[in-house]
């Protein structure tokens, strides 16, 4: 087996590959974006790409949807991998933060750093990346590029880079899930707390009620955990959906939910079955007597809605 990730050495993603068991003692090999580490599956150079698919505080990764709604059925997700992420500013030895002008990242990372941004270095340009790792390698390397990156602490050590400000994500809790993709193939056997991936493509869901479609899950047993909708490029209102469900693809009500969308005419994709890295989130719990806002009443509740009154819920 061998593994890509998204490169180079220092980003997250390579972070996310070390939790991995099953690549402990395999090649890995960088590479500069998702897409040619997918490429990679795809043309056979690696058996599995691990890339970012979410991050608790910027969602999505569109370079992974984009890639995940062009392949239909033809990759599978094998493991999802949740690391906690958090980013400091770095730059040349002797750089004074007063010194930085310029600021290079990945734009999910700028996207979890804005406020610090904002606040301590307002008049910065920001200027985009392939990867933090990049972004780090390309501070330390060229005089032209940048005055400082925003990466995971680990790429200052690798790039000889220092530390001017740690801890600088909106989020402390911040995660990303990562996902390991390899080409279709049989799902690992269950194990009792899996979770699986479909894409509903757009061509094949239009004009569908999206409440059809979960119906066809939930009304078996099955809980969706993760609706992401996707945008065709042709035109508003279409969509691929993505989903994620607890269970196995060879779980009784996965495979009923599969074949009631089957029967609806609905082809899905089928992204792969893989064991849950997370504890399975508890839902809310309902107190049914107390209404939905304190001692309103759910008739008060909707006047106020429809009133249009101005509150924070
Ligand atoms: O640039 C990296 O280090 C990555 O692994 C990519 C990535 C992302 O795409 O979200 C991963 C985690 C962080 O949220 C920021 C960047």
């Amino acid at each position: 087996m061998t593994y890509a990730y998204l490169g180079p050495r220092g980003t997250f993603a390579e972070a996310a590959l070390r939790l991995l068991p099953a690549a402990t003692g395999s090649p890995w090999t960088p590479f500069t974006t998702v897409g040619t580490a997918l490429d990679a599956v795809r043309d056979g150079t690696v058996s599995t790409a691990v890339v970012p698919l979410e991050n608790s505080v910027r969602g999505v990764v569109p370079a992974t949807l984009d890639e995940l709604a062009g392949s239909g059925n033809t990759l599978h997700i094998t493991a999802e991998i949740e690391l906690p992420v958090g980013f400091s500013l770095m730059a040349k030895p002797g750089t004074r933060l007063d010194d930085i002008q310029r600021v290079l990242s990945h734009p999910h990372a700028h996207g979890q750093c804005r406020q610090w941004l904002a606040g301590r270095l307002p008049n910065a340009r920001v200027l985009l990346s392939t990867s933090t790792a990049s972004a780090a390698r390309e501070v330390s390397e060229s005089d032209l590029a940048c005055d400082a990156a925003i990466a995971a602490p680990v790429a200052a050590e690798r790039y000889g880079l220092e530390v001017l400000a740690s801890g600088i994500g909106e989020r402390e809790d911040a995660i990303t899930r990562f996902v390991a993709l390899r080409r279709a193939a049989p799902a690992p056997a269950p194990t009792g707390r899996d979770r699986s991936s479909f894409l509903l493509p757009a061509d094949e869901v239009r004009g569908r009620p999206v409440t059809d479609l979960l119906a066809s899950f939930s009304g078996r047993g099955v809980d969706v955990t993760w609706v992401q909708s996707w945008p065709a490029g042709t035109g508003l209102g279409s969509y691929h959906f993505f989903l994620d469900v607890n269970g196995h693809i060879d779980d009784e009500g996965v495979g009923l939910a599969i074949m009631a969308l089957h029967r609806k005419g609905i082809n899905v994709c089928f992204l792969g079955s893989y064991p849950h890295a997370g504890a399975p989130e508890p839902g809310p719990v309902v107190d049914a007597q107390a209404g939905a806002l304190g001692s309103r009443s759910s008739e008060e509740w909707l006047e106020v809605l429809r009133a249009g009154d101005a509150f924070v819920a």
